[in-house]
């Protein structure tokens, strides 16, 4: 049947089911009544949507770090060290690179190997195979909520043992953990396995159990344009409304520009409500998420809690609900415990410090807010056009034709054509559009910005400076300006 935003019918839905749960014998310990009942009875403080909710109403912002390790008792204890060292608000589960790829015979060597080794064999923590009752031993080990984090094109199976597991928030989408994750995985196939799980989540919904969803925002990490990022926070937000999702986290990654940052938390917001109120979702909760720099990192660590402090300050000052953080060991890999805590108390005295001072409005901030809603809008309606009003439809055939197109994304469903590069104040433009939906007046702005970095630099603008602004930030900058 052909792809469309439309939401799925729960008998169609209850027969793919039964081949979701056979992809590893985990599945068969999901009860969809049991898993309902057991939700229930989760405490509500240690609900993720309702924390985010009302950390909105108190316009502070929230701080949460990556985590996950092989093996249950260690990733506990890993998860309490980033609670009770680092402050953590909300709490993460990372999960491993094969778990991600449905590779869990390789993720069970993995497990194995850790328990040998006597330290993690895995980049992350592999639900799968740890199955349903592991699953709640960390969730009712930590006292704050906690969301799982990944990176997978398929994750029917993760979603089914995570929500009957516990975790009361779940990230992805059907775009922005294929695009940027797989290179071989159709666009088509990726999104309908994402329609499977948004109307699970739609299901806990109709059942009275809110579980939070978040698109991943940066994507690519490298350089992406707020109007592309904000394009697939919309397109995800409007299919997983579609199939009933009501607690929505919509996320951005950190490009550096302060005026640029802020401007894009303000404007995914506003664009947020716009599209959801318009394709009649009602009673959506929106918060959003700022990513800590999401590119290179400086090895030295100093360094490095500069740009992770550099991130805090503007997910303040853009009074973003929650804020990713980064650790010193960025550079190096997975990090240490202490490592992490040690990140997330660098985040929270710079949140802590701003809380009370509102950014000073600036007409900057505005033009700029509007320019990125702009270029979004613009994005999104040739999306519509060609979906002839289905967003779903409309996103496989757009990203065929370039009409979206995700900066130095591996899939060869992504056309790969944008070359985005620094303007002379390090805000992001590009400087190859490659076949986006732009008029003129659009592409004037980057193209005169792009030419005042280049006066300024004595140089053309050119393929080099998307190559010196990829390594600026890793050598303690943030334009790649020529030494
Ligand atoms: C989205 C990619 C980001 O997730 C981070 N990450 C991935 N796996 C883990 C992990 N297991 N522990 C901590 N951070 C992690 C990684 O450092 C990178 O910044």
């Amino acid at each position: 049947m052909q792809l469309q935003n439309k939401k799925l019918d729960w008998e169609q839905f209850l027969q793919i089911r039964e081949e979701v749960l056979k992809a590893w014998p985990t599945g068969q310990e999901v009860d969809l009544t049991e898993a309902i009942a057991y939700q229930k009875q989760i405490p509500v403080h240690k609900r993720f949507g309702q924390k985010l909710e009302e950390a909105k109403k108190e316009g502070i912002t929230l701080a949460q770090p990556r985590a996950g390790v092989a093996l249950v008792h260690e990733h506990i204890e890993l998860l309490r060290f980033l609670v009770e060292e680092g402050g953590a608000d909300l709490l993460p589960t990372t999960i491993d690179s094969y778990t991600r790829q449905n590779r869990y015979n390789e993720a069970q060597a993995g497990i194995e190997e850790s328990r040998t080794a006597g330290r993690s064999m895995l980049n992350g923590f592999p639900a799968v195979n740890h199955g349903l009752a592991a699953c709640r031993e960390v969730t009712e080990a930590v006292p704050v909520p906690v969301q799982v984090r990944h990176g997978t094109p398929d994750a029917r199976l993760l979603t089914e043992i995570s929500l009957a597991g516990g975790f009361t928030a779940y990230e992805g989408g059907g775009i922005s953990y294929n695009i940027p994750y797989a290179k071989e995985v159709p666009l088509e196939r990726s999104i309908r396995d994402w329609q499977y799980v948004d109307r699970l989540v739609g299901y806990y919904e109709e059942q009275g159990v809110s579980i939070n969803r978040e698109p991943f925002g940066p994507l690519t990490g490298t350089l992406v344009p707020p109007c592309i990022s904000h394009a697939v926070a919309i397109i995800e937000a409007l299919l997983a409304a579609e199939q009933g999702v009501k607690s929505l986290t919509l996320g951005y990654g950190q490009c550096g520009n302060l005026v640029q940052d802020v401007a894009a938390v303000r404007s995914l917001e506003e664009l947020a409500d716009e599209y959801l109120s318009r394709f009649g979702y009602q009673h959506v909760v929106v918060t959003t998420v700022f990513h800590q720099w999401m590119g290179g990192f400086p090895q030295d660590e100093s360094k490095a809690f500069g740009v992770i402090s550099w991130g805090a300050a503007t997910a303040a000052l853009a009074k973003a609900t929650k804020v990713i953080v980064k650790t010193p060991h960025e550079a190096m890999g997975i990090p240490t415990k202490e490592a992490n805590a040690a990140g997330i108390r660098a985040t929270k005295q710079v949140l802590n410090m701003l809380k009370d001072q509102p950014l000073l409005e600036n007409q900057e901030i505005t033009v700029e807010k509007e320019l990125i809603k702009a270029e979004t809008r613009a994005i999104l309606e040739r999306l519509l056009e060609f979906g002839e009003g289905d967003i779903a439809l409309g996103t496989v055939r757009g990203f065929q034709a370039g009409i979206i197109d995700i900066p130095f994304a591996p899939s060869r469903f992504n056309a790969g054509r944008l070359l985005p590069a620094r303007d002379h104040n390090g805000a992001v433009r590009l400087l190859d559009f490659g076949n986006l939906p732009f008029g003129e007046d659009i592409k004037e702005i980057h193209r005169e910005k792009i030419a005042q970095r280049g006066k300024s630099e004595g140089r053309d603008p050119s393929f080099q400076m998307v190559i010196d602004d990829i390594y600026a930030i890793g050598k303690g900058m943030l334009v790649g300006k020529p030494r």
